[in-house]
């Protein structure tokens, strides 16, 4: 019955929303190249969950509704502050959108105005609250949001309270943009598999960010920022990735489920990468990269996936590695939203079938009678 394992190749159901063809990524039609050159996360928002580009009063409006919404409550910074510092921050920005969720309920669960008006509140918030729980990882105190600035700047200023500079304002919307959407990842089809027992929007978006926090997954990122401060130079990437392929493990931010000729969004964050190494006087983190994709595309034809060179530009923009993916939470709930949108626009509960494997017609023995050499 089952051809493949981990759903290779399957595909599980039909969206309009973003494409992979021939290498190409493509949100609504647009490639995510022209995208990530041009515009901004606000408008990729719009486009993903319109299914068009906004003209400049539809944007307008939607950044006015996004910064109405950036407060979040000081519960929810007292909240964050309760967790034990060693808490996995993906746990936490798990439970923190599960909480949030709480008093955003609505009745009607399917109501799509309901719905829309709580996406905007989530997208704003989840902003805030990654970058509070980035403060208060360093023991420092949450800032509260601006109202008058891009979501990409409003972001690295409640984190770095400062205002970014432009390049870094355009960096960290460039890595949001790269980041928003990708078809039929595990993250996203979790949360269309929750939703499609007509749950509601925070369960679909804390079920997502709990598969993304898996190493497999958006958890690769901060694991590859761990795996360059462990190289630490360049004269060392080669005997790393020898001992590393010996031992059979999984190197962090190389390799995709569908792409197989390269992620086309590594190029940019490549280009990033380079750019935010050598403004911030880190070039080894970029030269360390390079020689290491060089290296695993050699002696094992793998390339660099999104996660890659993403932590390198995190690290440059003053991040630190744990927080790293849920920034990426912070990015895909735009797709999460739009994918689960398009869920309820179509519904039917999603239940495939597993080929049972196990053993068959045993016979039941009654524990006063049960013995080790019986239980198979
Ligand atoms: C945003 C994202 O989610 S992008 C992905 C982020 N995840 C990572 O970067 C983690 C590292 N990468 C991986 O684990 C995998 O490449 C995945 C999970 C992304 C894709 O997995 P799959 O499609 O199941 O590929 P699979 O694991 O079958 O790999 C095929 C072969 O390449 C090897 N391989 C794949 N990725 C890697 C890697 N990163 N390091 C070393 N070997 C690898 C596998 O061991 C396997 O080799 P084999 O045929 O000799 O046994
Ligand atoms: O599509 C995937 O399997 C993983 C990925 O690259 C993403 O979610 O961005």
């Amino acid at each position: 019955m089952m051809k493949t394992r981990g759903l290779e190749g399957v595909v599980a159901t039909k969206s309009s929303i973003c494409s992979i063809t021939n290498d190409t990524l493509r949100y609504r039609g647009y490639n995510i190249d022209e995208l990530a050159e041009n515009s901004s996360f606000e408008e990729i928002i719009y486009l993903l969950w319109y299914g068009r580009l906004p003209l400049k009063d539809e944007l307008m409006a939607l950044k006015q509704e996004l910064n109405d919404h950036v407060d979040v409550p000081s519960e929810m910074f007292r909240q964050l502050k309760a967790y034990p510092i060693d808490a996995h921050p993906m746990s936490i920005i798990r439970s923190a959108v599960s909480t949030l969720g709480i008093f955003d309920a609505h009745e009607d669960e399917m109501d799509e105005e309901a719905n829309m008006a709580k996406a905007l509140r989530l997208q704003a918030k989840i902003s805030t609250i990654v970058a509070g729980l980035g403060r208060v990882r360093q023991g420092r105190e949450p800032i509260a949001p601006r109202h008058d600035l891009s979501f990409a700047a409003n972001f690295l200023y409640m984190l770095n309270g400062k205002l970014p500079s432009e390049i870094e304002e355009n960096a960290f919307n460039r890595a949001l943009v790269l980041h928003a959407d990708h078809e039929l990842n595990a993250s996203t089809f979790t949360a269309r598999v929750c939703v499609a027992t007509l749950s509601d929007v925070y369960s679909g978006i804390t079920a997502a960010i709990g598969a993304l926090k898996g190493s497999l997954h958006g958890g690769a990122n901060g694991r590859v920022m761990k795996m360059l401060e462990e190289i630490g130079s360049v004269d060392r990437v080669e005997a790393y990735v020898d001992r590393a392929l010996k031992e059979k493990q999984k190197i962090m931010g190389f390799g995709h489920r569908v792409y197989k000729n390269g992620d086309p969004r590594a190029k940019h964050l490549k280009d990033m990468s380079y750019q935010l190494t050598r403004l911030k006087n880190e070039p080894k983190w970029y030269d360390i990269s390079i020689k290491l994709a060089d290296s695993l595309r050699e002696k094992k034809g793998l390339l660099p996936n999104v996660d890659f060179y993403s932590a390198s530009v995190y690290h440059c923009l003053g991040i630190e590695n744990d927080l790293f993916t849920p920034i990426f939470a912070v990015s895909r709930t735009a797709g999460w939203i739009a994918h689960i949108f398009e869920q309820y626009h179509n519904n039917r509960l999603i239940r495939p079938r597993a080929q049972y494997v196990g053993a068959e017609q045993v016979t039941y023995i009654p524990l006063d009678e049960r013995k080790r050499a019986d239980i198979i």
